[in-house]
């Protein structure tokens, strides 16, 4: 589990109590706001009352006043005034007692502060009557003294003390106000405090993981990318391996070494297109490479032919691999050129301990691809050096299957299959063709009297001879025993006689050595028949060419003789 998913329940837990948090702190604002208008209401109230009290004290007062003027100047204005200020007096006495109502004991005494100006005002009431009506003598008589100054003086104790209980009532809901309002705050500002923390821690949090989300995101994205990367690579491997495996069936069903040049041509520029390359071959000597086969576009030049010395893997037996100028150049590459950016590779080519060639390639450097690039030549090198091993032996065993060992030249077989060949391929094309039946001249005796191991020698000296007077094309055979067969095409009788008369010749003047012996003389004769005129299948021609030879041996030997003609 991440650090990030063990935080995320205490993260939800966290974000449900801060909205929690928020609606208590919003309902505790609502109700305490409640509190502080109800609290600020009843100071409010207490200053009404105490306004109130000050008022019909004032009123009352003014009343007095009037009242008492009126009785000492009997100014009728007095009067009015009085008449008009009672009412109010009273009125605000009355109205003192109607806002008290919430406080019994204010209220009573606001009651009694009513009755007692209520009364005071009716006996100035009565007085200022008494004034109209009798004289202001007759009013100051009706007085008792202190009467009217006793009642005021009751009047403004109960006022007095009931100011002072509303002033600390007051003092009291003031601090009861001021106290909601504290609370408040504090409350507020705690729950801000807390709620803001919450958010803090979350949205620290919150930041915290959204960048380890964009680290993981970024990761993620790394790892696809190379995951495609690794995808490409693989697929492109896989899509190597098998034209790696299809190349080596290929190999395997080539005919010649053409075929298998060809193929690795192909299948490199395909393979390494960005490569360039060529393939070397040693000559049978062993002393020398040359070039059988280029492809691609190389990056430095190679010699065409050069000592197996000039090439580093040939010298130690293993691949030499040159990147960037980094290790030895080997010198059959071009002289001079830089190696600065290129890579070379050059693979021996060998199988069972012996060099059969080299495959070289170079070609620009080219970061992590160069190992890749340089197992597939290595594989290629592998095949292709398996493949050359075996057309080699091929083509050796089918030398051997074709070839007579002692003499050198081809067996009877593939005489018989030449002949067979080469006569179709005249006659379809209206060419002449020979052929030479020939037979040591009595070598029963020879052999008897030197020895078989002589009689060898001198069917090796004949084959030679044979062998090194006729054309490339010509077809030299041991037909069996000492009887030498000859396949001639695109010649006439002519033609064929004269060389038949060349070897008879060139075999009868020779010695031959042997253990130290001269052995000799040894002669030959000669049968020739030839298309078309002396057979038109290879068992007649070669019946008539037989004939000419016994022809020949009866007529004398040491002769050649052309049946048809019958001329020597
Ligand atoms: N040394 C040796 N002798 C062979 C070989 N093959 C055949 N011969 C011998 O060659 C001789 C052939 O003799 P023949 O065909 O009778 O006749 P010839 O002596 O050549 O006489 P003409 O042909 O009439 O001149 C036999 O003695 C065979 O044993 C071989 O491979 N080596």
């Amino acid at each position: 589990m991440t650090p990030t998913s063990r935080l995320r329940p205490y993260r939800f837990a966290a974000s449900v109590a801060a909205l929690l948090l928020l609606v208590a702190v919003a309902a505790a604002t609502v109700f305490w706001v409640r509190l502080l208008a109800e609290s600020n209401r009843w100071v409010e109230h207490s200053h009404q009352v105490i306004e109130k009290l000050e008022v019909s004290q004032s009123r009352l007062a003014a009343t007095q006043a009037a009242g008492r003027g009126y009785r000492l100047t009997g100014h009728p204005s007095l009067r009015s005034e009085f008449d008009r200020s009672a009412p109010q007096a009273l009125e605000a006495a009355g109205e003192l007692v109607r806002i008290t109502s919430d406080n019994p004991k204010q209220n009573a005494r606001a009651q009694a502060l009513l009755r007692q100006s209520t009364q005071q005002i009716e006996r100035m009431q009565e007085l200022a009557d008494i004034q109209d009506r009798d004289g202001k003598e007759a009013a100051i008589a009706a007085m008792r003294a202190d009467e009217l100054v006793a009642r005021m003086h009751g009047v403004n104790a109960a006022s007095q003390a009931m100011r002072t209980d509303e002033l600390d009532l007051l003092a009291k809901r003031q601090a009861t106000n001021v106290r909601n309002a504290n609370l408040l705050l504090g409350f507020v500002l705690l729950s801000l405090a807390v709620s803001l923390a919450t958010f803090w821690a979350l949205l620290v949090s919150l930041s915290r993981e959204n960048s380890r989300n964009r680290g993981l995101e970024r990761e993620a994205r790394g790892a696809l990318a190379e995951l495609q990367r690794a995808q490409t690579m693989t697929e492109r491997l896989s899509a190597q391996r098998w034209a790696i495996s299809e190349y080596t069936g290929l190999l395997q069903s080539a005919q010649n070494l053409d075929e298998a040049m060809e193929l690795t041509s192909s299948t490199f520029e395909r393979l390494l297109p960005h490569l360039g390359g060529q393939c070397y071959l040693a000559r049978a000597s062993r002393d020398f490479l040359e070039s059988r086969a280029s492809f691609g576009t190389p990056a430095i030049a190679s010699s065409d032919a050069f000592p197996p010395d000039d090439c580093w893997a040939l010298r130690r037996g293993q691949p030499h691999h040159n990147r960037a100028g980094g290790s030895v150049r080997c010198a059959h590459l071009e002289h001079g050129a830089s190696l600065g950016a290129i890579s070379t590779l050059c693979i021996p080519l060998s199988a069972q301990g012996e060099t059969l060639g080299m495959l070289h390639a170079s070609g620009p450097v080219d970061g992590g691809e160069d190992d890749n690039d340089a197992t597939i030549i290595e594989l290629m090198g592998e095949q292709l050096a398996l493949a050359i091993a075996n057309l080699r032996l091929r083509e050796t065993l089918r030398q051997q299957s074709l070839r007579d060992p002692l003499t050198g030249l081809f067996n009877r077989r593939y005489f018989e299959e030449s002949l067979r060949r080469e006569m179709l391929r005249c006659e379809r094309r209206r060419l002449p063709l020979a052929l030479l039946v020939l037979d040591i001249d009595h070598f029963k005796s020879f052999n008897d009297s030197q020895g078989h191991s002589a009689g060898d020698a001198v069917l090796a000296h004949v084959g030679r001879c044979v062998a090194s007077l006729v054309r490339a094309e010509d077809m030299a055979c041991r037909y069996g025993g000492e009887e030498f067969t000859i396949v001639m095409p695109e010649t006439d009788a002519a033609s064929a006689v004269a060389r038949a008369e060349a070897i008879r010749r060139a075999v009868s003047q020779q010695t031959i050595s042997h253990n130290g012996r001269t052995l000799g003389p040894v002669t030959v004769s000669i049968g020739v028949a030839a298309l078309p005129h002396d057979g038109v299948t290879p068992e007649l021609l070669f019946e008539v060419a037989d004939a000419a030879l016994y022809q020949a041996k009866a007529e004398g030997r040491n002769r050649v003789l052309h049946a048809a003609a019958g001329i020597a």
